[in-house]
């Protein structure tokens, strides 16, 4: 058995990696941290989990994580970079939630996320943990960056157009909604349900600190260049991210058929029948992104609607599927569970 560490269990995508991993095959959920919740037991703080996670929460001491063979961080940006290079020179393996490791810049980290990368030396070792896009540099990896919750539904939705250089670079378009457990646990103002239960609105359209993420994985797949606007959008649900992404086409292509094609054998990625809309609450709870590609009126602007849950594929799920890729464990281990509905 695998043993499995997870620091910051008591956040959202914590507490989706210790549901998943409590019934995971071939891993044991060894030793979840949590500073503030330090010796509570874990069904004291989550009842949803007494009776599947029988562990106290713990601090998140180095001596403690490197007992583990794996070491996921469910914690805020800035966090990994502090503990990775002593656990990964112990021969651990670490699997990121958060953005220390998914740009490859160390300047272009500081400007988006306001505070000089820890261990640059570590970046260029780091793999983006997209399987659909780096499954075989995964398999060798033992630093994982998983990706955020919003590039992952937007690489999927366009891989199979960049991939196949069927649309002009210039001028892509991801309009995405996001669910409010999105952005985390801790208590603010504007996630209250007073603030979101009834409204919807655009947020941090001059700016994402997504956008560079999103772009350095859409120039990998094109191999050049590419430029687009993405605007984020807070929706009043609890999961889910919907996105909406625009493209013109520069030939002519089946592109149900394309879809279908290059997902074929993808376990996580559905194509959904040629003129279905995605819907987030089909994918709650599920390691799943469903996905439609429309071109309204026959025209050449292409539409690809896909849908994740934030938390599973967008966060735990995806670092599940990434740890079963780098320990050699059939990559749907563990995450074959169901949605659930509604
Ligand atoms: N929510 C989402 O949909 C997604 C989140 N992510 C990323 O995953 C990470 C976790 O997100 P989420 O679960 O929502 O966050 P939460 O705010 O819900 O939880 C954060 C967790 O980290 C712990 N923590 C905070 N600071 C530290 C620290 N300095 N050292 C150790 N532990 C710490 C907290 O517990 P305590 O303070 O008690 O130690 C808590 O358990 C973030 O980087 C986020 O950007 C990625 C994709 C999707
Ligand atoms: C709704 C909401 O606030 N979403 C978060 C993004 C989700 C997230 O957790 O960011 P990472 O994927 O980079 O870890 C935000 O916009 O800041």
């Amino acid at each position: 058995m695998i043993k499995a560490a997870v620091v910051g269990g008591t956040g959202y995508t914590g507490v989706e990696l210790m549901r998943i991993l409590a019934r995971h095959p071939q891993a044991e959920l060894a030793l979840v941290t949590s500073r503030g919740d330090a010796g509570k037991a874990v069904a004291e703080v989550y009842p949803n989990l007494r009776g599947v996670v029988d562990l106290a929460f713990q601090p998140p001491e180095p001596e403690l994580l490197a007992q583990a063979d794996v070491i996921f961080f469910a914690t805020p940006n800035g966090t990994a970079m502090q503990y990775a290079p002593a656990l990964l020179d112990r021969g651990r393996v670490v699997i990121d939630l958060a953005a220390d490791f998914r740009l490859k810049d160390p300047q272009v980290w500081e400007q988006w996320y306001g505070q000089p990368h820890a261990c640059p030396e570590l970046l260029a070792s780091a793999v983006y943990g997209l399987p659909e896009v780096n499954r075989s540099q995964i398999k060798k990896a033992r630093l994982i960056a998983c990706p955020g919750c919003y590039p992952t539904a937007v690489q999927l939705g366009f891989l199979p157009l960049l991939h196949h250089q069927l649309i002009e670079r210039q001028g892509l378009v991801a309009d995405c909604k996001s669910g409010v457990s999105g952005a985390g646990r801790q208590a603010q103002v504007a996630t209250l349900m007073a603030e979101t239960g009834e409204g919807f609105k655009a947020y941090a359209v001059p700016g994402h600190r997504h956008l560079p993420e999103i772009r350095q994985g859409l120039q990998a797949l094109a191999g050049k260049p590419v430029a687009l606007t993405f605007v984020p959008h807070l929706a009043p649900m609890i999961r889910g991210i919907h996105a909406t992404l625009y493209a013109r086409l520069r030939e002519e292509a089946d592109l149900q058929a394309l879809y279908e094609r290059h997902y074929a054998r993808e376990p996580f990625v559905e194509v959904l029948p040629a003129g279905s809309h995605p819907d987030t609450v089909d994918v709650r709870g599920a390691n799943r992104c469903q996905i439609a590609v429309h071109r309204p009126g026959g025209g050449d602007v292409v539409v690809v609607l896909a849908v994740i849950d934030n938390l599973v594929k967008g966060a735990a799920g995806q670092a599940v599927q990434n740890m079963n890729l780098v320990f050699g464990l059939p990559e749907t281990a563990g995450l074959e569970m169901a949605g659930l509905y509604p």
